[in-house]
């Protein structure tokens, strides 16, 4: 008992100011693991240092790293980045202010009352996770998404959304300004506003980068108002940018104490002492659990219903940055964490047992926030003396002990409240959690190359079914064989020709093409062997 409470003190970590707690004692660290690690976490702060310096820290893009400048201006390298970053802070305050206050108002309805956020990863996950975890009835806007190209993902939205879209204010956003789910989810919002004779530019924003296709079509178009996204900073650290500023306080979220919180947390995790540090004991916990090789996945478990969406802001955040094939010296390394969770204690009934009982392949990450309720809501027993908050601490300290029993390791982070400055808190300490882990295994953190051969490969698919539908035109009424219609389409690739065939088949061209596969499998051996009709669509 007393060497849990020993290792308990030994690894607890408290910030008054920053209302924070972390505890790793429950990562089961070997004796020595801190001590021989610190060498390594030594230049980990230097290189932190420098890339706060403005040091090109992703190479390969040729790109400065500077989302923490986006808190702390002072420490740009450059003048005019500090001054793009006040000067975009203020513009964003205003505009809010302005939409707010009617001053800037729709084409019909009275005042924009919604926000629509159009964009996806690092440009939706953020902005996600901030309005979910500081809703509240003051809220003075609500915010919908578009973060897909889903067709029915964009009409449950439009629906729900309903009558209020004549007051609805589009914010597009994308660094890249290329992206085509975006730019997908911004012409059928065109389409629904235009559905209702209104003008899309005129309910619209765009967060992107200057000269982006984007920010083109914005000027084209004469969209109300266009915000910046820098290359220095990347899209899945860009909460703190417009990307996440400008929705959060359309919202009415209070967007300075966010940068508050998250410049208070990057203040303490500048120290190069490793255990006044709790971003580097959260990686070198990290590095302890994994391996450094990613042999376990982080399980992030916030028991708090407003943080449920942490887990997949932080997926983005790590896997994209630490999953990655290559170290900074070319070897092959395929490293990564795989990161996943939803919330406590609703997971206690859903895969918790495994966590406990079967494979032990995870850490997990509790949240925890000690203020339970806003206080004017009172506290209702739901038995003599015991609320629901005791219930939902009591879950999570029965979790944590439960595992620890079984040998599975975890980490604690304590918030006493949820708010603004802890949120902008608890964002910055992940980012920079993942800046110190990718420096101990070595990585370059800020670019994916990854992702990219996913969007060439989409690219060709798209590119194939134009060559297909083409091919299907100019043979309408007739009954072919895949083999035929590939080799129509100029592809030798049936498979994925299949599969557009197949897609096609159940998504008709209205009015110009329906395409139906015929035969059993049974009978004809498999669906690749399908006979293909083709005909004019009703
Ligand atoms: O903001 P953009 O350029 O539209 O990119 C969205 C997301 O796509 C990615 O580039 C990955 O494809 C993410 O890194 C990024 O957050």
């Amino acid at each position: 008992m007393n060497d849990g409470l020993d290792r308990f003190r030994a690894h607890l970590f408290h910030d008054e100011r920053l209302g924070f707690w972390l505890d790793t004692s429950r990562i089961r660290w070997a004796a020595d693991f801190l001590d021989g690690l610190e060498p390594r976490l030594q230049a980990a702060y230097e290189a932190m240092a420098a890339l706060e310096r403005g040091a090109v820290a992703n190479p390969d893009e040729g790109r400065m790293v500077g989302h923490y400048w986006l808190r702390a201006p002072e420490l740009a390298p450059d003048p005019s980045i500090r001054d793009a970053i006040t000067t975009t802070l203020g513009r964003v305050l205003t505009f809010a202010e302005d939409v707010h206050a009617a001053r800037i108002r729709p084409e019909r309805a009275s005042r924009f009352r919604d926000v629509l956020l159009i964009g996806i990863g690092g440009s939706a996950l953020g902005p996600q996770l901030v309005s979910a975890a500081l809703t509240s009835p003051a809220d003075r806007m609500r915010v919908w998404f578009f973060d897909n190209t889903d067709p029915d993902g964009f009409d449950r939205t439009l629906d729900a959304i309903g009558d209020a879209l004549p007051g609805t204010l589009a914010v597009v956003i994308s660094k890249s300004g290329g992206t085509k789910e975006t730019r997908n989810g911004m012409l059928e919002a065109e389409a629904a506003y235009a559905r209702l004779g209104l003008d899309f530019a005129k309910h619209a924003v765009v967060v992107t980068g200057e000269g982006s296709e984007l920010d083109k079509h914005a000027v084209a178009r004469g969209f109300l108002d266009r915000f910046p996204m820098w290359d220095w900073v990347g899209g899945r650290t860009s909460e703190l940018s417009a990307v996440g500023l400008l929705p959060a306080a359309l919202q009415g979220l209070d967007v300075e104490d966010m940068l508050r919180g998250a410049r208070a947390m990057d203040e303490v995790t500048r120290s190069r002492v490793t255990k006044r540090n709790p971003a580097a004991q959260l990686a070198a916990a990290w590095l302890s659990a994994t391996g450094g090789a990613g042999k376990k996945d982080m399980v992030l478990l916030p028991y708090k219903d407003r943080l449920e969406l942490f887990s997949r802001y932080a997926q983005q955040l790590v896997m994209e940055s630490l999953g990655k094939r290559l170290d900074r010296h070319g070897r092959e390394v395929w490293q990564g964490i795989s990161v996943y969770g939803n919330k406590g204690s609703t997971d206690q009934h859903a895969y918790v047992q495994q966590l406990r009982d079967g494979v032990d392949n995870f850490f997990v990450t509790f949240l925890e926030v000690l203020l339970d309720r806003a206080p004017q809501r009172g506290d209702l027993s739901v038995e003599p003396d015991v609320t629901s908050g005791d219930y939902l601490s009591g879950f999570l300290q029965g979790t944590r002990r439960a595992l620890d029993e079984r040998g599975r390791a975890s980490i604690t982070i304590t918030l006493e409240a949820l708010d603004a400055t802890s949120l902008g808190a608890l964002i910055a300490l992940y980012e920079r959690a993942v800046g110190i882990y990718a420096e101990l295994v070595d990585i370059n953190a800020y670019h994916q190359p990854g992702v990219e051969a996913g969007k060439k490969a989409a690219q060709a698919v798209i590119d194939l079914e134009q060559r297909v539908l083409a091919a299907l035109r100019a043979k309408a009424g007739t009954s072919l064989s895949l083999a035929e219609i590939a080799a129509a389409a100029g592809s030798d690739d049936p498979e994925t020709v299949f599969w557009i065939l197949r897609h096609l088949s159940a998504n008709p061209r209205r009015g110009v093409l329906r395409v139906r596969g015929q035969g059993a499998a049974a009978e004809v051996g498999s669906p690749l062997d399908w006979s293909w009709m083709v005909a004019a669509a009703p």
